[in-house]
């Protein structure tokens, strides 16, 4: 910790012993969690982009589930150029022999078959006794190896299995060929102290355990499935199972992308590496976000869209100032273009000056306070600031730098019960008039109000636009008067229509004065 320049990731560490291969495993159990449920074509164009991101395995499916899901992982394993591709497996020898039927076409396929092992599991889930799940454990991993050299095989509900009883089913499925022993913390139950404990203590205590690669596979019903799963490789543990978006059963699997970029960043003091494009994350997530229809958290770690967006104005300064100031991996690591500065009422002058110069505006001293102030305004009024938003306040702005006449205040009296009513307060070369008026309609009361001052101009045209979306959208109103024969338009915008509409009104008027209309404003306006 503590280094000045924390946003650069520290040389990694390329020692093979230190390589933590990513497991991934979200056509299995990302798949399983209502309403994920993927098509054989989805789970291709996934396959595809995991295959090229460096997963080293990818589990493609549970064969024996279905004829779809056979078929799945047959044309997954056919298609493979990198990824190791596994199916899983229970402790059956059918499960198993359809399994190895369908990784067959994989260049290197892996067979993955469990058994329960905790008691509530043995008791009530199988019905048998630990003696048995012994002998399953041996007849599934042997049955498996005499298909393939690769066998995982899993202790489902590893965490709440007694020690000893955990170590002797390691022990016999080492014995029977294991390659690497998947430690799952099925429902999301041990906390990273006890994970990491419990690898510790298989890897000390079980013979032949330095002989096969241990995993883990944390499930999130407590938000520690991705903690979980660190402190098993900090014991020792070098596969991670994990899925896109933290996809899977309940609350979910570890977040690959989350474990990647917690080790790539943190390699400095986790000392492991991982073969992922890191850069191939965010395209990851979209992906399995469409395919499943699942959004994805906004505040998503990593792959969130407010990950790499900023606020509030410090962080912007901070921002503008220097990146690692508030960012800790740089969005090209992940995939993304650049950060955000979004424009919001927590944002400061710093930022401010910044979006309207990338919007090809330089304000002065006064002009960039005032729309600054107003900014702020509707800000406070608006959920989301968009850069036209923006636009449409600075132009206002500019435009009516030098206006003689301008709106103070407006109350409008509108409903079905009419008749509509429109005060307005209006600023005359530095002094305050106040009129009100009725009229068929809020606008039409709001105009009459207006032309109580100035009854020679005519409304040539009324149009009203929304500039952004959304029902606190700033409303755009363009107004198009006529007096002695000139003719001037006029723009207003603000989140309220009657406001923007008497803006509009206003800055027609400004303008006919300027062209030098006939009469002069003293002579224009009604006292
Ligand atoms: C923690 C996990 O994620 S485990 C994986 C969970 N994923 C899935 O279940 C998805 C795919 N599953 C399926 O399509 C179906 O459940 C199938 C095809 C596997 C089995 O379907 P069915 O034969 O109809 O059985 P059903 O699902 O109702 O019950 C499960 C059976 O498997 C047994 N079983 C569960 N786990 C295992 C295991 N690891 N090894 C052996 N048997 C097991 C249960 O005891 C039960 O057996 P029983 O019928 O003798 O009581
Ligand atoms: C099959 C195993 C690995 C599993 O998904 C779990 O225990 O959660």
């Amino acid at each position: 910790m503590g280094s000045d320049e924390n946003q650069a990731p520290q040389a990694a560490p390329r020692d093979e012993k230190d390589r933590v291969v990513i497991f991934d495993t979200t056509l299995r159990d990302g798949e399983q969690c209502p309403g994920a449920t993927m098509t054989f074509d989805e789970k291709l164009e996934v396959a595809e982009l995991l295959d090229e991101m460096g997963v080293d395995i990818i589990e493609a499916g549970f064969p024996i589930a279905s004829q779809g899901d056979f078929e799945s992982v047959q044309e997954i394993a056919r298609r493979a150029e990198n990824s190791v591709i596994c199916g899983l497996a229970r402790a059956q020898m059918k499960d198993i022999d359809v399994c190895a039927e369908a990784i067959k076409p994989a260049k290197r396929g892996r067979i993955h078959t469990f058994i329960g092992t905790s008691p509530l599991h043995r008791k009530y889930q199988m019905g048998i006794e630990k003696a048995e799940v012994l002998e399953r454990v041996t007849a599934s991993v042997t049955r498996a190896r005499g298909h393939t050299d690769d066998v995982e095989w899993s202790a489902m509900d590893a965490t709440r299995t007694e020690a000893d009883f955990l170590c002797a089913c390691v022990e016999a499925a080492i014995k029977a060929g294991a390659t690497t022993v998947n430690i799952p913390d099925t429902v999301g139950y041990a906390t990273p102290d006890e994970f990491a404990g419990l690898i510790r203590m298989l890897m000390e205590r079980v013979p032949g355990a330095d002989e096969i690669v241990f995993s883990t596979h944390c499930h999130n019903d407590l938000g520690l499935a991705v903690a979980n799963s660190l402190s098993g490789v900090g014991a020792g543990a070098r596969q991670v199972e994990c899925a896109v978006n933290g996809l899977g059963e309940r609350a979910g699997n570890a977040a690959l992308e989350e474990i990647v970029m917690a080790i790539h960043t943190r390699a400095d003091a986790m000392r492991v590496w991982t073969g992922i494009d890191t850069t191939m994350l965010t395209r990851a997530s979209k992906l399995v976000s469409r395919v499943t229809a699942f959004p994805v958290q906004y505040n998503k770690a990593i792959v969130g869209r407010n990950a790499f967006a900023h606020e509030s104005g410090i962080h912007q300064d901070g921002m503008l100032k220097h990146a690692g100031t508030f960012e800790i991996m740089t969005p090209e690591s992940v995939g993304l273009k650049e950060s955000s500065l979004v424009m919001g009422k927590h944002s400061g002058r710093h930022a401010f000056r910044e979006k309207l110069k990338e919007l090809g505006y330089e304000l002065g001293g006064n002009a960039f306070e005032d729309a600054f102030v107003r900014f702020k305004a509707l800000a406070d009024a608006k959920k989301h600031v968009y850069d036209e938003d923006i636009e449409a306040l600075v132009d206002q702005e500019i435009a009516s730098a030098h206006d003689r006449i301008k709106v103070v205040a407006l109350t409008v009296i509108a409903g079905t019960g009419g008749p509509q009513k429109a005060t307005i307060t209006l600023d005359v070369d530095g002094k305050q008039h106040t009129h009100e008026a009725v009229g068929d309609g809020p606008v039409d009361a709001t105009f009459r109000a207006i032309r109580a001052w100035c009854p020679e101009a005519r409304l040539a045209l009324y149009q009203v636009s929304a500039v952004t979306e959304g029902t606190d959208a700033q409303a755009e109103v363009m107004v198009r008067l006529e007096a002695d024969g000139k003719i001037a338009t006029g723009r207003g915008s603000d989140t309220d229509t009657m406001v923007a509409s008497a803006r509009a009104y206003v800055s027609a008027l400004n303008k006919l004065m300027a062209r030098g209309a006939r009469r002069k404003p003293e002579t224009m306006l009604a006292s």
